[in-house]
């Protein structure tokens, strides 16, 4: 069909829209012709889900600095530890976002204020510990002792979840503590899970 005006593909389809089980509509796009004008139809589907919004706290833009992400988003969770309260903090996002540099420049920056508030609360004795551990291929790793292979996650009637075997290692001052995060950054696995190792430093302080 040579010199046949063909008749621009997007004109030919139809949308049949349909509700999906997952409230997004599914999109039935027939297409009644190719390119040679014949009546081959096609046949595709596509999912388009329903706009969601999100609700954060706090969001800091790409020229931010790492100290300005510690002070507003993770100085008080990290502070908080000292009364008393358990506290995580964590990064989660896609490859080379700066999950492991954000990390450490918050572990840093933490290390530094919690060593500064026990100097300047002499009425209260602190007892620091460190563990830290590696979750690789659904193995638990114990980065201050490799050795002790693969742990097992038990449940505590106590403490709920534990880590078996896991060292805790008191923290003598700042310098130990570096030396320690040392140690498990030399220790892990994956050389992309730095952020396992400081994600999974838990601090427990004492009275
Ligand atoms: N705020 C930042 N300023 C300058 N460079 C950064 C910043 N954040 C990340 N980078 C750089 O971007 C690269 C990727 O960052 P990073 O390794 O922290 O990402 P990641 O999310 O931990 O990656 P992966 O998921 O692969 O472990 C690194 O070279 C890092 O130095």
């Amino acid at each position: 069909m040579v010199g046949t005006p063909v008749t621009p593909a997007s004109k030919m389809i139809q949308r049949t829209p349909s509700t999906t089980p997952g409230g997004g509509t599914r999109v039935r796009e027939e297409d009644s012709s190719n390119s040679y004008g014949s009546a081959i139809k096609q046949e595709r589907t596509s999912i388009e889900r329903p706009a969601t919004s999100y609700k954060f706290d706090k969001v800091f833009d790409p020229s931010c600095s790492t100290l300005k992400v510690y002070e507003e988003g993770a100085k008080n969770v990290a502070l908080s530890a000292l009364t008393g309260i358990n506290t995580t903090i964590f990064a989660y996002g896609q490859t080379s976002s700066g999950k492991t540099y954000t990390m450490r420049g918050i572990t840093e920056n933490a290390v530094t204020d919690i060593f500064e508030h026990i100097k300047n609360t002499q009425e209260r004795a602190f007892v620091l510990k460190v563990s830290a551990l590696e979750i690789y291929n659904e193995s638990v790793i114990d980065l201050l002792n490799r050795e002790s292979g693969h742990l097992r996650l038990l449940d505590d009637p106590e403490r709920g979840i534990i880590v078996e075997k896991l060292v805790e290692e008191v923290v003598k001052d700042i310098n130990h503590l570096r030396h320690l995060i040392g140690i498990c950054e030399g220790s892990r696995l994956c050389i992309n899970s730095l952020e396992f190792c400081f994600n999974f430093v838990m601090l427990c302080i004492q009275e």
